[in-house]
């Protein structure tokens, strides 16, 4: 017996999830799916699945899992992606959609062009908790903790490119300071509001850019004084601008979000065999 589940692949800013709306192809277990469909030679390959569904408090919900399978309060980049999903496959026509997360509900903007959506600017509401982290001699640096939703520790560093991102950034995930474990952040100031950041992801590694990673380090600069209230964040795989709105207290993010290709998954449901059929 078979069980066909179609789904897409999209990224935000090269940070990459699988997509599928539940409301046409309910997924049981989406931590396993997570895992078995994020591995790059015998899944899809991506950071993690993300789940599109109903809510009765919202347009939309979102759910969203790493590929270890652990499931995340929020997604920066994917709720962009989500924003473009939901326009593009014709779930909506509304160009201000309110979205249903683990961290709350979030308001996303789309900017569409013709009938493209080019780039989402998401309210990702206020950074729930910051503080300090002093490493006493065990790293040369001071580190600072954000929430937004999802926990965060943002580094600042002279040079970004010395930093040995998969030896350090598993450590700190798991450091027991962080019983939720914490995404790992380095950032280093290149320009006037400017910043270059790299990010090792909880639950997923080294991933191209990540959304309210790029928030936390807007955050954590402009609460120690390295930049103003406006940021631009250079990552790995692209670029998003993050506002602190001073009167609201609120985050806006805007970026990009883009389709990579449709497909459908073929599960022999009786031997667990995995076949991923591609539509370019
Ligand atoms: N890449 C995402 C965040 C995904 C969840 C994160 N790894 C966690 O476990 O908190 C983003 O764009 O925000």
């Amino acid at each position: 017996m078979t069980n066909k589940i179609k789904f897409t692949k999209m990224h935000g800013a090269g940070n990459d999830y699988i997509y599928v709306d539940t409301t046409k192809y309910p997924i049981a277990e989406p931590g396993k799916k997570a895992i078995e469909w994020s591995k790059f030679h015998t899944g899809i390959g991506s950071d993690g699945l993300i789940l599109i569904g109903s809510s009765d408090k919202a347009d939309f919900s979102m759910r969203i899992f790493n590929a270890d399978g652990s499931e995340a309060m929020m997604c920066g980049n994917g709720s962009r992606c989500v924003g473009k999903y939901v326009y593009e496959y014709g779930l909506t026509d509304k160009t201000e959609i309110t979205l249903d997360t683990l961290s709350g509900i979030k308001i996303l903007k789309l900017h569409v062009e013709g009938k493209t959506v080019t780039a989402v600017t998401v309210d990702m509401g206020s950074p729930l908790e910051t503080g300090e982290v002093h490493w006493k001699g065990k790293y040369p640096f001071r580190s600072t903790k954000v929430s937004m939703g999802n926990p965060h520790l943002v580094t600042f560093v002279d040079d970004i490119t010395r930093i040995n991102l998969p030896e350090i950034g598993p450590e700190l995930e798991n450091y027991p300071l962080f019983p939720d474990r914490t995404n790992v952040e380095f950032a280093q100031i290149v320009g006037k509001d400017t910043i270059r950041m790299r990010v090792w992801e909880r639950g997923s590694g080294i991933t191209q850019a990540c959304g309210t990673g790029a928030c936390a380090t807007a955050v954590a600069a402009f609460i120690n004084g390295l930049a103003g209230r406006k940021s631009n964040i250079i990552m790995d795989g692209g670029t998003v601008l993050i506002e602190w709105d001073e009167a609201s207290g609120h985050i806006l993010m805007t970026g990009p979000a883009t389709k990579v290709f449709d497909g459908e998954i073929v599960e022999e449901v009786e031997n667990g065999e995995l076949r991923v059929e591609n539509e370019y």
